[in-house]
């Protein structure tokens, strides 16, 4: 019988007495504010689902796109308790059905759904602040450690997809651990502690006033586990993997934009860095206009005859990428390089800062030798110990000697998984014994040998190719001004004339 504006008005008049003798204070979130997804909601119903337990008496269940994992979550009108620095805060999760005739651009669901929180009013000032961003913090957490790993590539050409993004992404779902790979366990556990500290380093790096990011360069032979270190990193920190295919890259501004659209809590890798952009004849003959070293434009040893024009990344946009300004939108990022010939880079991209930690992947040592027994044959630690004919030791004795890829050792082991272990131990010796054998030779070079006749093929073949390209440019000139005007500014009409 009361009129609408009646009962609305007693309803104030209750809630503002009831407010005025009760502690409590109560804050709604709603799923849906205005039109839009609450942010506030979602991160609630995250964060709370870490609380409740499959104990409960009645949980909702919920497995998002992407993700592998379940979450928990409270049950229409369930009511959870949280505490945070002291204080006690409770959750009720609301659900009413929604009016009918209630006007919306886009559809609305059925039902209204909400969180309300109450904390004590005394705890109001001190914690609700503090308390929320926990709230986002943990649910970004967790999406991020239930979600699957994504690796991304950039596309070809430098093409955007429908959304104008740049990268292209699959799951990332690469097995490789720090506990399969295959390497000394004091470099590893050197390694899990640097990136376990750069992880855990926000206030250190706000403090120190250093971008939050870390370089890693990894080299050492093919087939060492430079590609499974990486992987082992992102299933480490939960970080998605950026691959940067350089020689898709043709400019320093679209490897800028590129670096614009990822994101933090990710590792961007250049493998093979020495193929993809080439840091080599800095000292060997120059043209008489060539810019100094650091401003080099140059093709990518990757790249066919054809393609030495239009890539025109410098090493100085390069620089840029990893350390300048650029570098710095978004944070929590590392850079992973890989190359098989360090030697060939330029120490400008080699300096602190830049690469942090060099990390040499070498060939299969004892330790690493170990692993991979363990990983593909399953020994125990210890099971070959004491062994009467000594099959360890005799591993031990060799395996530095045969200078063995990790790789290859996986491979025979992958080949006689089925066998009988000490059988399957016996042929990798055997193996290795006669890889000793073929090394010492007298006809055989040593590594030093080798290593030095492999770069003075290298250096011979970067001659041919450069006097190739100064060839080109000659034939060519615009193509050749194009490739200067990175650094000069001017326009590759202007070089080419000049040429
Ligand atoms: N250190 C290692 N620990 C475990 N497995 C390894 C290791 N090194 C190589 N392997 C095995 O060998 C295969 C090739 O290794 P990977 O691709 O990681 O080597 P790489 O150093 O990146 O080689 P490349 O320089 O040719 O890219 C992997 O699939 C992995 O199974």
């Amino acid at each position: 019988v009361f009129p609408p504006e009646l009962r609305f008005a007693t309803a104030k008049l209750f809630n503002r007495l009831f407010n005025c003798f009760s502690s409590y204070c109560y804050f709604d979130i709603t799923e849906i504010d205005g039109v839009n997804t609450n942010e506030l909601y979602n991160a609630v119903q995250v964060y709370l689902s870490s609380s409740a337990s499959v104990a409960g008496s009645r949980l909702s269940l919920t497995r998002a796109l992407n993700s592998s994992a379940f979450t928990f979550g409270l049950s229409n009108n369930d009511r959870l308790v949280d505490t945070f620095r002291g204080a006690t805060a409770t959750w009720e999760h609301v659900v009413t059905q929604r009016q009918a005739q209630t006007f919306s651009w886009r559809p609305l669901p059925d039902e209204k759904r909400g969180f309300t929180l109450r904390i004590e009013k005394k705890d109001k000032p001190l914690i609700l602040q503090a308390y929320l961003d926990h709230i986002m913090d943990t649910a970004n957490d967790i999406r991020r450690r239930n979600q699957d790993r994504l690796l991304y590539t950039n596309s070809r050409g430098g093409a955007m997809d429908s959304r104008g993004h740049p990268w292209e992404s699959v799951p990332f779902k690469h097995p490789s651990t720090f506990d399969t790979l295959a390497m000394d366990p004091s470099k590893k556990e050197e390694i899990m502690a640097d990136l376990r500290d750069f992880a855990e380093g926000n206030a250190f790096y706000q403090k120190t006033g250093r971008a939050w990011k870390r370089g890693y360069l990894l080299y050492g032979p093919p087939g060492t586990g430079k590609s499974s270190m990486i992987a082992a990193m992102a299933n480490f920190l939960g970080y998605d993997i950026y691959d940067l295919e350089l020689t898709e890259v043709h400019t320093n501004s679209e490897l800028r934009k590129l670096l614009m659209k990822t994101t933090s809590k990710s590792i961007i890798v250049i493998e093979d860095i020495d193929c993809s952009i080439n840091l080599t004849n800095r000292s060997s003959k120059k043209p008489p206009n060539e810019p100094p070293s650091e401003f080099r434009a140059g093709p990518g040893a990757r790249t066919g005859p054809d393609d030495a024009t239009a890539n025109s990344i410098t090493l100085s946009g390069l620089l840029n990428f990893t350390d300048g300004l650029w570098s710095c939108c978004g944070s929590e990022r590392i850079f992973v390089f890989t190359t098989n010939r360090i030697e060939k880079l330029d120490p400008a991209l080699l300096r602190s800062g830049r690469m942090d930690m060099h990390i040499f992947m070498s060939y299969c040592s004892f330790p690493a030798l170990k692993i991979l027994m363990k990983n593909y044959l399953g020994f125990d630690d210890g099971e070959l110990d004491g062994e009467e004919d000594g099959l360890l030791k005799q591993l031990e004795e060799v395996i530095d000697e045969a200078e063995i890829t990790p790789a290859d050792v996986s491979e025979l082991l992958i080949k006689n998984r089925r066998r009988e272990k000490r059988e399957a131990i016996k042929e990798l010796l055997e193996v290795l014994k006669s890889r000793r054998v073929e090394k010492k030779k007298p006809g055989s070079r040593s590594a030093a040998a080798r290593k030095k006749r492999l770069n003075e093929e290298l250096e011979e073949e970067e001659e041919e190719e450069e006097e190739e390209q100064e060839k080109r440019a000659l034939e060519s000139p615009k193509d050749g001004g194009e490739a200067m005007d990175m650094c000069n500014g001017k326009e590759g009409g202007e070089k080419g004339d000049e040429n």
